[in-house]
């Protein structure tokens, strides 16, 4: 608590431009930008201080006082209270805007790009109902819930528009003891509308459930995996492809996305057959299964225990394709190749600084970053390019429509 600490003070501002986080930057009269949440660029809006800094405070919406003409009303009566969704008060097209506009700015601000060479986002064909996975908390009445915005507080929830119809059907089903300890309770549909339930505590003991759906469900805790019902995986299937994916296992949430992903790397990575291909981060091998085939040499590098066994089952057809299971960190700074095309894919906080300190070592002529955070994608590349990499290209993919998220694959490349 400090000189600039106003908590609870009101403003009026105009809001300025989007910013990451699913904010927007207003000035506060003193002149430090104030981060305002569910506004728009050019609205006015009244706002409460909930976070004074000495260069920046952040605020929550009171009323908006001028509204922007894409302001819309949201579809989910949970809105702007639980912290699932962020953008539902604009259309689709807005959201796509914005995306494009934030990642800009990152890449200028943060990874010092003056003009990066951004490619329109690339839509996702559904808005809503897009998730093929869910992950729910319980309140303290068994009931399933989200975490509120900045908070771990649950409210509980009648209703959600992001998952997948298959996912809306069960979970409403799903009746749970109050104070189970539960940590997380995840739903997940496969490419067959197969539904996985995935329980996940501190305690050994499994919980009790019950849900009038036929549906597989493991219960995962540190003791390990038990199988309550059916299988302890489900099957993906991306371009045709299918997938084994395990209930610990990694997969992209939006599979249309993944798709269209996967197809982007096969268009702008230069892949031969004397091609040498690394994949870190590799999962369960959704890149490497398709870029696999046009190569001579393929590896993959992966922490998960759970994604490698999944990875061995999903590329057992190619014997030029090797794993290595540990972290990305400790694996690369070992490795003795020299990849012409490298795939890196981590997550969310980025690149480990060995890792990327490791990966430039390797000297990579060519190099696609796929990313789901613009801050850290922009902190590497800067890494990056101070080492002798150029940004030729970036894509948005949106994979998280209604929400902040934005994921992209940049295409870079190593100076001769
Ligand atoms: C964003 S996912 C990408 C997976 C895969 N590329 C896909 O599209 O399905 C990131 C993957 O990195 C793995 N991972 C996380 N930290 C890691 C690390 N330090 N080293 C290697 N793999 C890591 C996770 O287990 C996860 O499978």
């Amino acid at each position: 608590m400090g000189q600039h600490d106003l908590s609870h003070a009101v403003y009026e501002v105009d809001l300025l431009a989007p910013a990451h986080g699913g904010v927007c930057l207003g000035r506060l009269p003193d002149g430090r930008a104030v981060f305002v949440p569910f506004a728009l660029p050019g609205e006015r809006v009244r706002v409460r201080l909930i976070e004074s800094k000495r260069t920046y405070a952040r605020a929550e919406l009171l009323d908006v006082v001028q509204p922007a003409p894409q302001r819309i009303a949201p579809r989910c009566p949970h809105y702007g209270l639980c912290g699932g969704c962020h953008y539902q008060h604009t259309d689709y097209a807005t959201q796509c805007a914005l995306k494009e506009t934030i990642l800009r700015e990152q890449l200028q601000r943060l990874a010092g790009i003056p003009d990066p060479p951004l490619r329109p986002i690339v839509r996702s064909p559904q808005p809503w109902n897009y998730r093929n996975t869910v992950q729910f908390h319980l309140d303290a009445q068994g009931r399933l819930g989200y975490h509120r915005a900045d908070s771990h507080q649950v409210v509980a929830i009648q209703e959600c528009h992001l998952p997948e119809p298959v996912l809306n059907q069960v979970w409403p089903q799903l009746e749970f003891e109050p104070l189970l300890g539960l940590e997380r309770v995840e739903l997940r549909v496969g490419s067959g509308e197969e539904v996985l339930l995935i329980l996940e505590s501190r305690d050994p003991q499994p919980p009790e459930f019950s849900v009038d759906f036929p549906l597989s469900a493991v219960h995962l805790s540190p003791a390990g995996t038990i199988v309550l019902a059916g299988e302890d995986f489900l099957v993906m299937e991306v371009l045709g492809r299918p997938f084994k994916v395990s209930a610990p296992s990694f997969f992209q949430v939006n599979t249309a996305q993944a798709a269209a992903m996967v197809q982007h790397l096969l268009d702008i990575l230069p892949l031969t057959p004397q091609t040498t291909l690394l994949d870190v981060y590799c999962g369960v091998g959704l890149f490497t299964a398709f870029l696999a085939p046009k190569v001579g040499h393929c590896l993959g590098v992966e922490v998960s225990p759970s994604a490698c066994e999944d990875f061995a089952v999903n590329l057992d057809e190619f014997d030029h394709v090797a794993l290595y299971q540990g972290a990305a960190e400790e694996v690369l700074p070992w490795l003795d190749v020299h990849p012409d095309v490298v795939v890196v894919d981590p997550p969310r906080a980025g690149m480990a600084p060995a890792a990327l300190e490791a990966l430039i070592r390797l000297e990579p002529p060519f190099l696609a970053y796929v990313s789901c955070d613009p801050a850290t994608l922009a902190r590497d590349l800067r890494q990056l390019i101070a080492a002798g990499y150029r940004l030729v290209q970036i894509t948005p993919f949106d994979l998280f429509p209604q929400t902040y998220h934005i994921e992209s694959i940049s295409l870079l490349v190593r100076a001769a």
